[in-house]
């Protein structure tokens, strides 16, 4: 079992994605995929006159500020157009796909965070009204269910908080408890990047492995968004993935090839 996360920055090949995913699906492999979709959700946001927000916490991670608005129209482009993109790509090559959120079925589970801390001019801030939160639980009987019965889950945020209210979760910190909760052999993080880059934007300084036991070492070359992908590879293997890959979805066959190594290896 492989759980494959592809981003949602711009530049990602989703055509690319699925057609490499059927390939190795037919051939017999199982897979779990999980979705982002935030460059979509920007752009939409922008169109609809509620342009995004974004906070860094004091310990400089950069969150989506999901207010009920904000909340409607992530769920449009996460759970609608990027969601049934991806399930209709796949239905075209001939893999009964089934797209859900993790509010479906309680798939992801997680504490609503209803503040944030926020560090706006020099100054913290506390900014209420929140839908945000992490994953905490996964409902692995639901993707077992679907699994067995030859289907291929396509999951996407947001959660479901222990009141049943929808929050906005980090898709590549959900695809790490989901790849824990499976007991996933490996964890692919796949996005508009080579991996992890010790001088982004320069590509050419790829950091092509990471001792498992020293990820959060890395945390220092990952700006904004990039961080919690390197959080979400150290819970992984923390919770026993064996191995985890930041890889490149812009072209060719980006599953395959960061399963053969390339990109950022974790193990
Ligand atoms: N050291 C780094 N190496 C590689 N990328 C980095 C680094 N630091 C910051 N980044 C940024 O992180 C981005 C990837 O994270 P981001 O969360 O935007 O992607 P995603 O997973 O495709 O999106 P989504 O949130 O929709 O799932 C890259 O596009 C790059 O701009």
């Amino acid at each position: 079992m492989i759980v494959v996360k592809v981003g949602g920055s711009s530049g990602i090949d989703y055509d690319a994605v699925c057609r490499d995913l059927a390939g190795r699906w037919k051939a017999g492999e199982r897979f779990v995929l999980v979705h982002g979709g935030s460059g979509e959700t920007n752009r939409v946001a922008e169109a609809l006159g509620h342009p995004p927000k974004f906070v860094t916490s004091p310990s400089g991670y950069t969150s989506r500020f999901t207010d009920r608005a904000t909340l409607e129209i992530f769920e449009m482009v996460y759970c609608g157009k990027m969601n049934k993109g991806i399930v209709e790509r796949l239905q075209r090559l001939g893999v009964n796909a089934v797209g859900l959120s993790g509010l479906d079925g309680r798939i992801f589970e997680g504490k609503h965070k209803d503040s944030v801390r926020s560090v706006e001019g020099g100054k913290v801030k506390v900014l209420r009204g929140d839908h945000t939160g992490t994953v905490e639980k996964v409902n692995t009987g639901l993707i077992e269910l679907l699994l067995g019965a030859g289907y291929l889950p396509v999951l996407t945020p947001p959660a479901a908080s222990y009141e049943g209210v929808a929050i906005n979760v980090d898709g590549d910190r959900a695809a790490a408890a989901l790849a824990v909760a499976l007991k996933a052999e490996a964890l692919l993080l796949l996005s508009n990047v080579p991996g992890l880059l010790r001088a982004y934007p320069d590509e050419s300084s790829l950091i092509r492995e990471i001792p498992a036991g020293d990820v959060e070492a890395y945390l220092d070359f990952a700006q904004d968004r990039m961080k919690k992908k390197v959080l979400g590879a150290a819970e992984a293997v923390a919770g026993g993935v064996g191995r985890v890959v930041f890889g490149d979805a812009r072209a060719g066959e980006p599953v395959s090839a960061a399963l053969a190594g390339q990109g950022t290896v974790v193990s």
